[in-house]
């Protein structure tokens, strides 16, 4: 199997005035291109952590990761920056979706950032087949004050998506649903695996961890056990 990130000794320290707090503690595993993974772990273990460290949002104190077979640890911020928005669709716990905006103005705002401009109407074409895939194109024009939990998890999903990244990344994506919303989301999150892209999810749901390849648990920010 391909492997499209390789974490190899990754620690990860935060200081807060005197206080050290070792979040992940000498962690090595291999993300393999296409698979579904699942982090797990009681609260606190590291895991929203490993994922934005994965996501080249947070860096680590020491040791490496891979991506595509590049050393990220050798890179300027403008390569990291280049890497995140090329390789990572980042779906996040509260969606962090901008209230006031309408959904199409959502998920445009990746498209603005773009090292090359993309026009107007490939953005709204873009945008309209993402609405259409993830079930919501009749909110188009809604702002996002006036959706459910579900529709605003389909919004961040489709500006997670709209760059066409090959790694999809999500902490608790059904977290705050209810479990039939929750099951449409993780139908939708299947679709992308099944078009080729990897999933790494983070998930307190046992069910959904065992629905995925593989599960890494964590506890105090080492891995248990890979199953
Ligand atoms: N920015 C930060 N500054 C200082 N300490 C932090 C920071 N972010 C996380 N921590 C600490 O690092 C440890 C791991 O936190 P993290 O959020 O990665 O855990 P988690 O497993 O995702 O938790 P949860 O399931 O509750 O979301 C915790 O002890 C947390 O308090």
């Amino acid at each position: 199997m391909e492997v499209i990130i390789k974490a190899m000794e990754v620690k990860k320290e935060y200081l807060t005035g005197k206080n050290k707090t070792l979040a992940i503690n000498n962690i090595s595993f291999d993300v393999f291109k296409g698979e579904k993974l699942a982090i797990t772990g009681p609260s606190g273990c590291g895991k929203t952590t490993l994922l934005n460290i994965l996501g080249l949002i947070v860096k680590p104190t020491s040791g490496n990761i891979i991506i595509d077979s590049k050393e990220i640890s050798s890179f300027k911020e403008r390569e990291r920056a280049r890497y995140r928005n090329k390789y990572f669709g980042y779906i996040v716990q509260d969606f962090a979706l901008i209230e006031e905006f309408t959904v199409y103005e959502n998920i445009e705002i990746p498209l603005l950032y773009t090292s090359e401009k993309v026009p107007r109407s490939r953005r709204r074409k873009l945008i309209s087949e993402l609405l259409t895939q993830v079930g919501l194109e009749v909110k188009i024009n809604e702002k996002v004050k006036n959706l459910s939990g579900g529709q605003r998890q389909r919004v961040a999903i489709a500006r997670a998506i709209v760059n066409d990244p090959e790694i999809i990344l999500a902490d608790e994506p059904t977290g705050s649903l209810d479990s039939k919303t929750g099951e449409e989301i993780m139908t939708i999150l299947d679709n992308l695996v099944q078009l080729g892209k990897t999933l790494i999810l983070i998930t307190h749901d046992n069910g959904l961890a065992q629905s995925c390849d593989r599960q890494i648990k964590l506890l105090d920010g080492k891995i248990t056990e890979i199953i």
